[in-house]
């Protein structure tokens, strides 16, 4: 098995990152819907529908099976021999970022729902802030895994 991963090494981690920058554009993308429909659309309106549809669609096909595929990939790459050494700094920063950006996901999924169902409280002010989030994530888990401090 680790033999296999070793072999497959370059082409895990180039999937790795096919797979994050999907997530990622999903995660940006996502919460300036939320800040839109906020502010801009009345519930029940036309556009509250197309906006409802618009984040179902970019959550279940993009971001969902990004997320997924992200994961898959990068825990094949935490298996494959030489490649991660818990006894470092960088991988524990990694996962920490790593968990938040997940947090974020399931975060923004509940907010959808409440959409769907006309019942946001959020303003779009929460969305603008919220939507700096990612960035953050993205800073530790990109300087954790090229630093490497
Ligand atoms: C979801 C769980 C994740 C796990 C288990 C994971 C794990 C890993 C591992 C073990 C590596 C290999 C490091 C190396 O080859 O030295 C890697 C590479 C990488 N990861 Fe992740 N990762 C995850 C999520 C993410 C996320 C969310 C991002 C960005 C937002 C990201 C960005 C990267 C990048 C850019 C590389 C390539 C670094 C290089 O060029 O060596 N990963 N990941």
């Amino acid at each position: 098995m680790g033999d296999l991963l070793a072999n497959l090494y370059p082409w895990t981690k180039a999937m790795h990152v096919v797979s994050v920058i999907a997530w990622m554009a999903g995660l940006f993308y996502l919460p300036r819907l939320f800040v839109y429909h906020a502010e801009r659309v009345a519930v029940g309106s036309e556009g509250d529908k197309l906006f409802q549809e618009m984040e179902r669609k970019l959550l279940r096909l993009i971001m969902n099976p990004a997320m997924i595929a992200t994961w898959v990939f990068g825990l094949m790459l935490v298996f494959t021999p030489g490649i991660v050494d818990w006894s470092e700094v960088w991988p524990w920063t990694k996962a920490a970022g790593v968990l938040g950006m997940t947090w974020f996901h399931h975060w923004l999924g509940y907010r959808r729902k409440e959409f769907a169902s006309g019942a946001n409280t959020r303003s779009g002010r929460t969305y603008r802030i919220m939507n700096e989030l990612p960035t953050l994530f993205l800073l530790v888990i990109v300087f954790s895994v090229i630093v490497k401090f």
